[in-house]
């Protein structure tokens, strides 16, 4: 089945609400078969066979994940020496089902929401009480999800850590939701056919309430966001649906599907990306590295992310939504560092998904005080970076620690690039801060 580019086909994702200066995101009709990207590189990866020809060593790229990572070919193989070889072994053999349930699982959930974006009602807008949209697809997406783990995975007493919960669909009154929500489930699952089955409303509930796990520091948990960007999937523009293992509190794998994201680079706009097909799947494993594919399928290509050293070349990405992180803290830290491309502004982990490709070189998400992020915000799209050679990192150039539960304890925010740049962002950060501190103090 074809990805098709649903309402937001056309629409416009940036600069006009997120304002002046940002770039504009257009989207347009996907143009089928275009070979896939980065095939260059894999051919590179392939031929190979010593440190002095690594593929990493060419992009002028520092592995980020230490130098066993280095000259693996895209199955994951190391060639730098037999303990590594060892090592890359039981890594590139280390959660394979699990990645294969997540692919499922993510592109099942992806369906479901293409369908609901295509026909979407004013009327699937329910308030949460923390106000925020939700829509049927939110719940329709961890229904399924939660249903291929419990299907698929050896243990069915699996621990999912996830957004939604039932509370509003119980209610009086959502019988109606629940009984689309149902039916959209069931639909969904038909027409994939791998399972014969029916579900009722009460399955479709307990499917969702699966999400109820608190996570933590032990055992395996699985973290899902059924649809990421919300506001963007209500505004016909990017969303992503992201899912990923911990274990013993560490990112392991992530499969980030971005219906709505090109398959071409997204940095210059108005020109190649305008052709590419719609709809992207980001799969990274630990140890394995990060790939992309096409949501209706395509092989894996391996991706990086930007080798750009230097930031007067470098782009950023940023929230679209003003609210959700500060655009003028996030202005003055481009303009210490010497960025001279204006953002660009789009919803979701897709932002992660471009970076781990290297449509751009910085992620900057600064929340207002008080604001806790939450793990199914950018557990996917973390461990999609850092297996492309990316670092992710707070304000303070910590990793993101997983282990604590539903939330990140976060020095201030969050910042991704490429570990060439990252130093002089750190440091254009704690300038940016302090100075923000210091004029606040003033006032
Ligand atoms: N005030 C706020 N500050 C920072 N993040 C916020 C926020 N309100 C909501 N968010 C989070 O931002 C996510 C969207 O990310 P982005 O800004 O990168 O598009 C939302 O995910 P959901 O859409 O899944 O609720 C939500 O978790
Ligand atoms: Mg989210």
């Amino acid at each position: 089945m074809a990805a098709t580019p649903g309402p937001s086909a056309a629409a416009t994702a940036a600069a006009a609400a997120g304002g002046a200066g940002s770039r504009p995101l257009r989207l347009s009709p996907p143009v089928r078969n275009l070979p896939a990207r980065s095939k260059p590189r894999q051919l590179f990866s392939l031929f190979s066979s010593t440190p002095l020809l690594c593929p990493h060593f060419f992009k002028h790229l520092t592995c980020a994940n230490g130098a066993r990572y280095c000259c693996s070919d895209s199955f994951g193989n190391s060639e730098g020496g037999r303990a590594s070889v060892v090592a890359m072994a039981s890594a590139s053999t280390a959660y394979e089902r699990e990645l294969a349930v997540a692919k499922k699982a993510a592109s099942l959930a992806a369906r479901l929401c293409q369908t609901v974006q295509k026909a979407i009602l004013q009327s699937d807008v329910q308030s949460k009480s923390d106000k925020s949209p939700v829509t049927v697809a939110d719940y329709g997406s961890q229904a399924l999800v939660s249903i291929v783990l419990e299907k698929e995975l050896s243990a069915p007493a699996f621990s999912l850590v996830a957004e939604e919960d039932s509370g509003e669909l119980r209610k009086e009154g959502a019988q109606e939701m629940l009984t689309r929500l149902t039916k959209l489930v069931n639909d969904t699952l038909s027409a994939d056919g791998t399972y014969d089955i029916s579900l009722t409303p009460d399955d479709v509930l307990a499917a969702i309430d699966k999400g109820k796990s608190g996570g933590g520091p032990s055992g395996k948990h699985w973290v899902l966001d059924p649809i990421d960007g919300t506001k963007g999937f209500l505004r016909g523009d990017q969303y992503a649906i992201a899912l990923a293992l911990l274990d013993e509190g560490k990112v392991v794998l992530g499969v980030l599907a971005c219906p709505n994201l090109p398959s071409a680079s997204i940095r210059d706009h108005g020109k190649h990306y305008l052709q590419a097909q719609v709809g992207c799947l980001f799969v990274a494993k630990v140890g394995a590295g990060t790939y992309m594919q096409l949501l209706d399928g395509s092989s894996p290509t391996k991706v990086y992310v930007s080798a750009t050293e230097t930031p007067d070349n470098a782009s950023f990405f940023e929230s679209y939504e003003a609210a959700h992180s500060m655009q003028d803290l996030t202005s003055s830290i481009a303009k210490k560092l010497g960025v001279q491309a204006p953002p660009v502004r789009i919803d979701s982990q897709a932002k992660y998904g471009a970076l781990a490709r290297g449509d751009g070189e910085i992620y900057l998400r600064f929340p207002r005080q008080g604001y806790r992020e939450k793990i199914w915000d950018h557990a996917a799209g973390t461990i999609v970076i850092t297996e492309a050679g990316g670092v992710v990192t707070d304000a303070a150039g910590n990793p993101l620690d997983f282990s604590k539960g539903k939330y990140l304890d976060l020095d201030t925010g969050i910042i991704a690039t490429n570990p060439k740049l990252m130093p002089s962002l750190l440091r254009a950060v704690q300038d940016a801060l302090k100075e923000k501190s210091e004029s606040v103090g003033r006032l």
